[in-house]
């Protein structure tokens, strides 16, 4: 049976914590924007084959042309996204055509190829992978007036990153599953959870940000630049 490896990369968001004009995607980092940035890693590794790339239906247009200019050649089709990730989530996979899926964030680009591997090689052996991060902080939950409820056991927390793996057929299934039953899920994962898959937490890095609010941006750009400076 064939194991190629497909990546969806979502970027049809409106980026509304960002709070910029432009969608945090598209903003530039070290002169290029983000989601070139996300895509290239994905276009240098070697197990991926191919690459479905999800945007605002607006953005299409200058998407193909960034594709065009960097020679992101993996990157198969540009497609309009939908109202939620989960939709957007969904329409990319009906484009691919590989045995595996890797899902990802376009405002991620610090994932490493190692990285990338790591999920693969989880998911080949325990069925589906995420990478993933221990909480560094005390979690509580709170209820509607602020008060707390609870101290979950921090040693049983992971703060859930992308890349996210799983065979497409599968993933496919529980999207059907939870488009069904009205399902909506903050991850990939979630939808898999509850579709019976067991998923394997793979420990990442604490700089595979999601580029989410003003600050990341301070934060990326320092890694970025740090990242040029030891290449030179
Ligand atoms: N309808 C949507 C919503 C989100 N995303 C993508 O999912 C990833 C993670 O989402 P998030 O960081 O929440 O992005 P936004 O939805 O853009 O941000 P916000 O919630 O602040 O508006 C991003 O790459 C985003 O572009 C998407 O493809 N389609
Ligand atoms: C998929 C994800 O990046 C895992 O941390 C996250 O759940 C996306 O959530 P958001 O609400 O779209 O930021």
């Amino acid at each position: 049976m064939s194991n190629s490896v497909g990546a969806v990369i979502v970027a049809a968001g409106r980026g509304t914590r960002m709070g910029t004009a432009e969608s945090k995607q598209y903003l530039l980092l070290q002169g290029k924007p983000i989601i070139v940035h996300t895509l290239e890693v994905f276009q240098k590794h070697e197990l991926i084959s191919e690459i479905v790339l999800v945007t605002g239906e607006a953005d299409v247009q200058r998407c193909r042309q960034w594709v065009q200019a960097y020679k992101l050649d993996k990157v198969s089709v540009v497609i309009p996204g939908g109202a939620e990730r989960q939709h957007s989530v969904r329409r990319g996979l009906g484009e691919l055509t590989t045995t595996w899926v890797m899902v990802h964030d376009g405002v991620r680009p610090f994932v490493q190829g190692s990285e990338i591997e790591a999920c693969y090689e989880r998911a080949r052996s325990a069925g589906a992978s995420v990478l993933a991060v221990p909480v560094k902080d005390t979690i509580k939950q709170v209820d509607g007036e602020g008060n707390v409820l609870s101290t979950p056991d921090r040693r049983s927390l992971w703060a859930i990153q992308t890349p996210q793996t799983f065979r497409l057929s599968e993933l496919m299934s529980a999207y059907d599953e939870a488009e069904r039953d009205g399902f909506l899920g903050t991850d990939d994962s979630s939808l898999a959870e509850r579709s019976g898959i067991t998923v394997s937490v793979v420990e990442g890095s604490y700089r595979n940000i999601k580029i989410t609010t003003p600050e990341d941006l301070d934060f990326a750009e320092f890694t970025e630049r740090s990242r040029g400076e030891e290449q030179r």
